[in-house]
C-alpha cells in the first residue's frame, strides 16, 4: 500500500495494539507505545501519534484506548487531524469515505480484536469520496 502508519495505545488498548500490528505487515509503521499493560495516561500516546500525522511524516494514525474517547479528544486538538471513533467496519468505511478521517480511534473495551483488525483494514483501504463531503470537511476547521 506504500503507507506510513503511526500507532499508539494506552494500557487498555495495549493487547489490541499488539494484535493490530499483524494487519500492518504490508505497510511501514511506527509503534509509539505504550509497551506494556501498566497503567499510563492516554494523552502521552495520543499526542505523539497525532503530531506524527499532523507533520505529514505519517499518512494515518491508529489509536486504541478503553472507550476511544480520550485518544480521540486528544488527537482532535491537533490542526488537520480528523480522529474518528470506530467500533465496527462500517463506521471505519464512513470515517474515511465521508469524513476523510486520518486517525482511527478504537475502543478496546467495546469491540473484539477481530473486529478491530477489520476496522483497521477497512480504514486503510477506503478512499475519501470528495464531492459534497469535501465541502463539509473543508468547513470543519475554525
Ligand atoms: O480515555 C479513556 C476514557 O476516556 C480510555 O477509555 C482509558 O483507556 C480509560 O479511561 C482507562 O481507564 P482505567 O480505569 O485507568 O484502566
Amino acid at each position: 500500500m506504500g503507507l506510513k502508519i503511526a500507532i499508539g495505545a494506552d494500557h487498555a488498548g495495549f493487547d489490541y495494539k499488539q494484535a493490530l500490528t499483524e494487519v500492518l505487515s504490508s505497510v511501514e509503521f511506527k509503534d509509539f507505545g505504550t509497551y506494556s499493560s501498566a497503567s499510563v495516561d492516554y494523552p502521552d500516546f495520543a499526542h505523539p501519534v497525532a503530531s506524527a500525522v499532523e507533520s505529514g511524516d505519517f499518512d494515518f494514525g491508529i489509536l486504541v484506548c478503553g472507550s476511544a474517547n480520550g485518544v480521540a479528544i486528544t488527537a482532535n486538538k491537533h490542526q488537520g487531524i480528523r480522529a474518528a471513533i470506530c467500533w465496527n467496519e462500517e463506521l471505519a468505511v464512513l470515517a474515511r469515505s465521508h469524513n476523510n478521517a486520518n486517525i482511527v480511534c478504537i475502543p478496546a473495551r467495546f469491540t473484539s480484536i477481530e473486529e478491530a483488525k477489520s476496522i483497521v483494514t477497512a480504514f486503510l483501504k477506503t478512499e475519501f469520496e470528495g464531492g459534497r463531503h469535501a465541502t463539509r470537511v473543508g468547513k470543519i476547521s475554525c
